[in-house]
């Protein structure tokens, strides 16, 4: 349900490439420059625990199933304070004609800078959608290349494991995603490490849609300025511990941002 409120939400979003879009897609509230990301991936993979984790450093371990909620939150990426909004979506299914996506997650997708791809070390079939997935998100951003992480999760049930992190590396190397192998249970810093590079990646992919694909130049220097991870890496990413992650004390609630614009 709160799902479907998010995503009526988004639907009034300015249409992607419209004057109002560009000029909006940078800014939150107070000013700041805003990354919207979402969350996708089979069900059951650790979607909304990844999402929780990364937000309040913690790990329940149940979760409403298909949540879906929206979170908002400030991070600093390079010294710049950023809004960030973390969009949680119900697991996609699978269906003999292939991904079935809805359009309440099409419009997520396409509504965000930068996408999460999630599966699980446990789930095999949850592997084998992160290339048809991956495919859809750029098909909703086509002429943009949309950043994109690949997050294998589970890494501590070892028992139960069905994919080998290498086979997650490979793939996520060949679409050209950065990649990281995650406990969301056991280990707070890969998870902050692979919305961190995120972040990098959408200020850069959002300011080069307000830029306009008219100033390639332009462009390419600000994506090297950004310092763009372009090389998919499994447990390498470090940060200097000028890049703090800022929490709130008490947990925003899904959908605040939008219910503040609208
Ligand atoms: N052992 C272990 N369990 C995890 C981990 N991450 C998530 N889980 C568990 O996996 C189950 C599913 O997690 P969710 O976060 O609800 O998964 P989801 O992808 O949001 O699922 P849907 O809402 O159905 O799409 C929960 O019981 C979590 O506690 C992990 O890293 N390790």
């Amino acid at each position: 349900m709160r799902l479907i409120q998010n995503m009526c939400t988004i639907a009034e979003y300015p249409a992607p490439g419209s004057a109002a879009a560009a000029a909006d897609c940078c800014l939150g509230a107070a000013g700041r420059r805003l990354v919207k990301i979402a969350v996708v991936g089979a069900s059951g993979v650790g979607k909304t625990a990844l999402v929780v984790r990364f937000l309040t450093k913690r790990f329940i371990g149940d979760y409403e199933r298909n949540a879906g909620n929206l979170y908002t939150r400030q991070v600093q990426v390079e010294g710049e304070t950023l809004a960030i909004q973390v969009q949680d979506t119900p697991g996609v299914q699978v269906r003999e004609n292939g991904l079935s996506c809805g359009e309440p997650l099409n419009r997520c997708i396409r509504w965000a800078d930068a996408v999460v791809i999630v599966f699980s070390v446990t789930d095999y079939q949850s592997y084998e959608l992160i290339g048809q997935l991956h495919q859809h998100v750029q098909q909703l951003h086509l002429g943009s290349r949309l950043p994109v992480v690949v997050v294998a999760n589970k890494a501590d049930l070892l028992h139960v494991k069905q994919v080998d992190p290498q086979l997650g590396l490979q793939l996520a190397s060949m679409l050209g995603c950065s990649f990281y192998e995650v406990s969301v249970s056991e280990n707070y810093n890969d998870v902050y490490n692979a919305f961190h590079v995120l972040c990098k990646e959408g200020t850069a992919c959002c300011t080069r849609r307000a830029v306009g694909p008219g100033k390639q130049s332009d462009d390419r220097l600000l994506t090297a300025a950004m310092g763009r991870c372009q090389t998919p890496s499994l447990f390498s990413h470090r940060w200097s511990s000028t890049h703090v992650l800022e929490l709130e004390k008490t947990p925003s609630f899904p959908g605040d941002f939008f219910s503040e614009r609208c």
